[in-house]
């Protein structure tokens, strides 16, 4: 165990943002449209959460940049008044529009909600990201999926560079009223080399904070492990490390031991809405027969706990919008407690043990 403490490198610390202070390591709810789905805002400040997650390329597209100006900003057009961090959308262009070309210029796309023809430049999705009014912005980047070859990975990985300084200068430029930071995102594919030099080109162009991209893409949990651990110490220590698309227990307490301060994931609400429970003993998937009488709920401390698994089970059975808006409350809950009880294990030094505690439980949960 000795050995192994001395590779920890969890840490705690806090971002000072335009919206207020950030408590690190830190989970991000994905508010993807401008709201963090069958939530309202004010139950997801109530949970505690201080920076969600908002989405370039689906506001701009709608309701469009233009809407969210007139109302100053997303904060104000969502009234949500904390921090918020949005992805460049490079990522969603490849994950969503059914035609898209990579040039030296950009990316050109067409819409996914009616076909329409677009481009995203660096420079454009800093100004779509400035008038959001991001407290973090993300830069324009080429996510590379599992198993390419190493060419194509090397290509990304250079138009990323080459994209991140122009977005760097566009960034600087925008800077007056606007305060948000913006993030450089390391590229590389599952190469060892390439991370490295995506990491330091990314380095030399002194971003306020780094986020590792093209992990949890779809490889198997121990190349993610292994890339993960491999890219975490080459990124600038004395700035924010965030992982982006991580949100499970298990891939988060590897993260935070790697030195990773920041997460975001859309899995944890995404699954609430088909019914899967977060708790102690593993996910909880509640439209099994086993919970049709359970007068137990699903965990005595949750803000749910008024509510049996036999009434949570019949609202996921019968259809019910409750059914996803309690297991939404409860697993955003979840994580938020488990953040600050991994905060609080940092501050008392015994990270560790609290990590395999944790999994030692959930690993062997009814999952
Ligand atoms: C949301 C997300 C998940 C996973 C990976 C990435 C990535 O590499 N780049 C961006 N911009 N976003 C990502």
């Amino acid at each position: 165990m000795k050995h192994r403490d001395e590779f920890c490198q969890a840490r705690r610390g806090e971002i000072q943002l335009p919206h207020g202070r950030v408590q690190t390591p830190v989970f991000m709810p994905v508010g993807t449209q401008g709201t963090v789905k069958a939530l309202s805002h004010q139950m997801v400040e109530d949970i505690g959460f201080e920076i969600i997650l908002g989405n370039t390329y689906h506001l701009y597209l709608r309701p469009g940049t233009e809407v969210i100006a007139d109302f100053g900003g997303l904060h104000e057009f969502s009234t949500w008044n904390r921090n918020i961090l949005t992805d460049s959308g490079g990522f969603q262009v490849f994950s969503l529009s059914p035609f898209r070309k990579i040039t030296d210029e950009g990316v050109q796309f067409r819409s996914h909600i009616d076909g329409s023809k677009h481009m995203l430049t660096p420079e454009s999705v800093v100004e779509i990201q400035r008038v959001l009014g991001s407290d973090i912005q993300m830069v324009l980047d080429v996510c590379t999926e599992h198993g390419i070859d190493k060419k194509s990975a090397h290509k990304a990985l250079t138009t990323t560079t080459r994209w991140a300084k122009r977005a760097k200068d566009a960034w600087q430029q925008s800077l007056g009223d606007y305060r948000g930071a913006a993030f450089g995102i390391v590229q590389g594919n599952f190469f060892e080399d390439l991370r490295a030099q995506s990491a330091q080109e990314l380095s030399e162009l002194d971003f306020p904070g780094y986020a590792i991209g093209g992990l949890s893409v779809g490889e198997p949990p121990e190349v993610f492990e292994h890339f993960l651990h491999y890219t975490a110490p080459l990124l600038p220590t004395g700035k924010p490390k965030y992982v982006m698309g991580i949100g499970t227990p298990d891939y988060i307490l590897s993260a935070v031991e790697a030195g990773i301060d920041m997460f975001d994931c859309v899995f944890p609400t995404r699954v609430a809405r088909n019914g899967y429970f977060f708790s102690r003993d593993g996910r909880i998937n509640i439209k099994n027969e086993r919970y049709r009488r359970d007068t137990q709920p699903i965990d005595l401390d949750s803000p749910i706990s008024m509510y049996s698994r036999a009434y949570l089970r019949h609202l996921f059975k019968a259809g019910e919008m409750l059914g996803p808006m309690l297991a939404t409350r409860h697993n955003l809950w979840f994580l938020h407690t488990f953040m600050t009880e991994i905060r609080t294990a940092i501050e008392e030094n015994r990270f560790l043990e609290y990590k395999n505690t944790f999994l030692e439980r959930y690993g062997r949960g009814m999952g």
